[in-house]
């Protein structure tokens, strides 16, 4: 075996290793973008069959090797069809501001204005928040940013209303029809509510965490949204990015957040 692999080094240019390095950077931005989700698991199955076709090629098994290479061939179509939504996802994201703001040293050389990137209406949000921590209403804010959720908007009360401190209060009071479910936000309108969201199914979650709190970090495992909780039972707040839950976040603190996400410019004018 080591001297199946003595030739390869032997041969190494730089150009391959700026292969390898290019390919692992691509296999390690895939799997953030799949962790998480069901994805992953049929990505490590199509891993495994890759690896082992190469190990059957170079141990020069030959029937194996026809196998494997005829399932490999046409498994790149089927990766397609299988990843479509994340492809998707991957593509949208690429364009994005908020994307290459965080990767902004990878894209120096762009300078891309979005004039249609509307702000937030962030002061109605933290306020009826805060309203409704105090009065423990429960309540599930998902903000969209490019993912652009019509799966959960399709499964709630389509409203594209104004962005209002009372509009919210009443969605989620306790008699209200609609609130149940999770109010979305998408592009500085309340575009629905009474939504139903995934369920996240981490095992990181304490199990005491319920269904309001679960949906909101299977939300944002699902998509790149944010979601804000008010806890009916504890009058707490809780942020939820990226599948990560931070409860016990103050108003204060809940603008900042909001700000730094979706009005980064208007956050560091004020400063
Ligand atoms: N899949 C879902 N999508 C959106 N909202 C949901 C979903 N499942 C449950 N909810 C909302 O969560 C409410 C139930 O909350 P539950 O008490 O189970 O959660 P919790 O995380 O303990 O929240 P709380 O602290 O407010 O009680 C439901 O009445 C409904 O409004």
């Amino acid at each position: 075996m080591p001297e199946l692999l003595i030739p390869f080094f032997i041969n190494l240019r730089l150009l391959d290793i700026i292969d390898i390095i290019l390919v692992a950077f691509m296999l390690y931005e895939l799997y953030n973008l799949v962790k998480g989700t069901a994805a992953i698991n049929i990505l490590l199955g199509i891993v495994a069959i890759f690896l082992a076709w190469r190990l059957v090629r170079i141990l020069e098994m030959e029937l194996l090797t026809e196998i494997l290479g005829a399932f490999i061939s046409v498994g790149f179509i089927a990766l397609i069809v299988v990843f479509q939504p994340e492809i998707r996802k991957f593509l949208l994201l690429l364009g994005t501001p908020a994307f290459i703001r965080k990767n902004h040293r990878r894209f120096l050389f762009w300078k891309i204005r979005y004039a249609n990137d509307e702000n937030l209406s962030i002061d109605p949000i933290v306020q009826a928040c805060h309203k409704m921590a105090n009065s423990k209403t429960g309540a599930l804010i998902v903000i969209g940013k490019i993912h652009e959720l019509e799966e959960y908007i399709n499964t709630g009360e389509i409203l594209d209303a104004k962005i209002s401190e009372q509009l919210i209060e009443n969605i989620f009071f306790k008699n209200s029809p609609l609130h149940d479910g999770a109010m979305i936000i998408i592009n500085n309108k309340i575009k629905a509510a009474s939504c139903i969201l995934p369920v996240s199914k981490s095992e990181e979650l304490p199990v005491h965490v319920g269904l309001r709190h679960r949906s909101a970090v299977g939300i944002t495992e699902k998509s790149d949204a944010i979601a804000i909780v008010v806890s009916e039972q504890t009058g707490k707040i809780s942020w939820v990015k990226e599948g990560k839950m931070s409860p016990g976040i103050q108003p204060s603190k809940l603008k900042t957040l909001l700000e730094e996400e979706f009005n980064p410019e208007a956050g560091s004018n004020r400063q």
